[in-house]
């Protein structure tokens, strides 16, 4: 069964369209993630699956109903915050709790949803602690204990990693990955960071200036964009992108090659100036221009490159991507 279907869903604030035609599906178990520039939409389309926005225009049905005039309390969603949103006043417990308890669930039933929750995500030893005594990872853990014990038909997960430090946020990744298969649920997760959509989704929707461009599993992405922009956009360091003219080819069109396929060779066809090495151990990234293009390569292990010096680089041709003047890309 498919979780969510939102068929040429439109949204405008004024004058102000944001959201354009959005036409996309979540199957039942699925991990799907939103991702694209800051200002696309991607938080508005959370909000108005959620119903906290009215779409303008078109169709939202969730777990087979349509749900356009249904309240966002009636859609058997649950979201968790970047902000985390947790009541201060109220304990663990009681944040847990709240949403069941104003659904007059019974008393065994609450006691019987906290204490899985909290056994999954490790919050045992802090259910009667307050918001304030808790550290940020331990709070999000409790807003996302708090979705999961409404057992919601689908969740919706706005950035709820951006303010955790690096190693934590690495960690709770991990968590989520994990509680989405122990739990087989339907999941929506807004991110800009890109290793959380690439580790994440078993399906990425590309969002750019309100539109779909591209929507596919982690590697389809990878391995197969359909436009400069979605290229571009997945992929650390991203794709380099040069005037065909500058490789000798003559034409008109954009060459498109990943920082991990250029190759230091004697012989190669792009003769480059290092302006900028980053050291990272086990790799290193040499940015270089050629003629007054940057670009990125990024060499497997540690080399003594220094600013200044003059390399050349090959690629195998089968790992250059064309693109068209309007960023179509070129079979
Ligand atoms: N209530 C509102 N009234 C008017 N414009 C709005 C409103 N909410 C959002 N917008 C506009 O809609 C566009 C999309 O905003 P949204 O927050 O959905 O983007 P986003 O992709 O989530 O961005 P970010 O990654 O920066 O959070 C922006 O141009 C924003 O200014």
């Amino acid at each position: 069964m498919t979780a969510l279907m939102l068929s040429n869903v439109n949204k405008s604030f004024g004058n102000v369209h944001v959201l354009k035609d959005i036409t996309l599906e979540v199957e039942e178990g699925e991990f799907v993630v939103f991702v694209g520039p800051s200002g696309c939409g991607k938080s508005t389309l959370l909000r108005v699956i959620a119903g906290l926005e009215d779409a303008s225009s078109g169709e939202i049905n969730i777990g087979g109903q349509q749900v356009n005039l249904v309240p966002p309390s009636k859609r058997g969603i649950a979201m968790v915050f970047q902000s985390y949103a947790l009541y201060p006043h109220l304990s663990v417990r009681g944040n847990m709790t709240l949403a069941l308890k104003q659904e007059k669930q019974s008393k065994a039933m609450i006691e019987e949803r906290v204490s899985i929750a909290s056994r999954m995500l490790n919050l045992e030893p802090y259910l009667d602690r307050y918001p304030s005594e808790l550290s940020g990872g331990q709070r999000q853990r409790v807003a996302i204990g708090r979705a999961i014990v409404r057992k919601p038909k689908l969740f919706l997960f706005d950035e709820p990693l951006s303010n955790l430090d690096a190693a934590l946020r690495m960690n709770t990744r991990i968590e989520i990955a994990n509680l989405h298969r122990a739990l087989d649920a339907s999941m929506i997760y807004v991110t800009h960071d890109q290793t959380e959509a690439m580790t994440l989704a078993d399906k990425i929707v590309v969002l750019r200036d309100g539109r779909v461009e591209q929507i596919g599993s982690p590697m389809e992405l990878y391995n197969n964009p359909a436009n400069q922009f979605v290229a571009g956009f997945l992929g650390s360091p991203s794709m380099n992108f040069l005037p065909e003219g500058l490789l000798g080819d003559g034409g008109q069109n954009t060459i498109g090659i990943r920082p991990e396929d250029l190759f230091l060779a004697d012989d190669g066809p792009l003769a480059a100036r290092v302006s900028h090495v980053e050291k990272l151990g086990g790799d290193t990234n040499v940015i270089a221009k050629v003629h007054d293009q940057s670009v990125t390569a990024r060499l497997f292990g540690q080399h003594a490159i220094s600013e200044g010096q003059e390399l050349r680089f090959t690629y195998a041709a089968e790992k250059a991507y064309r693109f068209d003047a309007d960023g179509q890309r070129l079979r």
